[in-house]
């Protein structure tokens, strides 16, 4: 077993899962499949870099080993200096998707978890006194792309950095796995005819040889009704923000 040379940081819902499930097709690339949370969780921390490589699988020499934890981009403020003090020369990978869509789905996501009788959307992203925004919520904080990559950006060179687009990944994820792997210095594998779009799902599946992978039925759930005052105040805010981060990467989203 290797440490990884390779993680993706988030975000959580952008299409991470799918990412590493992909990816580890590739022939010079092993993944690990849960999420470690080694860096984020301090009981895991402090367990020491050999119970994080014990949480790695199998790997041959000269392959890359990738992880993938969306806390990593969550817990922005701990995470990055205990990346630097595990790997100065690590390549990190970020993924985004449009933050409204990137809340709700969050949202959903706890719905599945915790049941139905969870609170309404709103009262996880408005104060309900002030009517602000709460920018320490985790659904909120989460979607701040440009404070969350901007905290990363302190400790690690812009150059380290994959930046890639989850609404382009859902189009055409043969593409997204072509800059990966330019990225990653490995050989192009995947290509445009190993994805068949899944009109039941809503999205490709990954067809290698006769057997065909989909994401289960966790990922690519249905979104519940928002009230449309709502989503307006959260684009209203996801605007300003989202200026802020096209001005740090010097380049823009396909987000409204
Ligand atoms: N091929 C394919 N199949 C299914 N789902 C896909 C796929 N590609 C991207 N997505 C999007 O991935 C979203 C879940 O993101 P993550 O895997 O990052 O979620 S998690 O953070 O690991 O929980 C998931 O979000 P939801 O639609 O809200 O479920 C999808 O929009």
């Amino acid at each position: 077993r290797r440490l990884p040379n390779v993680l993706i940081l988030g975000a959580m819902k952008a299409g991470t899962s799918t990412m590493m499930r992909y990816l580890n097709f590739h022939p010079d690339v092993h993944c690990a499949l849960m999420e470690v949370n080694y860096f984020d969780k301090d009981e895991n921390y402090e367990q020491g870099p050999e119970w994080y490589r014990n949480q790695m699988p199998w790997s041959k020499p000269g392959k890359i080993v990738i992880e993938k934890s969306p806390a990593y981009l969550q817990w922005t403020k701990k995470v990055p200096p205990r990346v630097l003090a595990f790997n100065s020369t690590v390549k990190l990978i970020i993924i985004l998707k449009d933050p409204l869509k990137r809340t709700v789905s969050h949202y959903t996501h706890r719905l599945a978890v915790n049941g139905p009788n969870i609170q309404k959307f709103y009262h996880y992203v408005v104060n309900s006194e002030t009517k602000k925004i709460l920018t320490d919520s985790l659904l909120i904080k989460t979607s701040m792309y440009y404070e969350r990559i901007h905290d990363w950006f302190k400790w690690f060179p812009q150059k380290q950095f994959l930046i890639l687009s989850g609404e382009q990944f859902e189009r055409q994820p043969w593409q997204t796995l072509r800059e990966v792997e330019t990225f990653l210095g490995i050989k192009p594998f995947f290509r445009h005819e190993h994805f068949q779009y899944n009109s039941t799902k809503g999205f490709f599946c990954l067809k290698l040889t006769n057997k065909t992978h989909c994401m289960s039925s966790n990922k690519g759930r249905a979104h519940p009704a928002i009230a449309l005052e709502t989503l307006e105040k959260l684009q209203n805010f996801f605007n300003i923000e989202n200026q802020k981060l096209y001005f740090l990467l010097n380049r823009t989203f396909d987000w409204p």
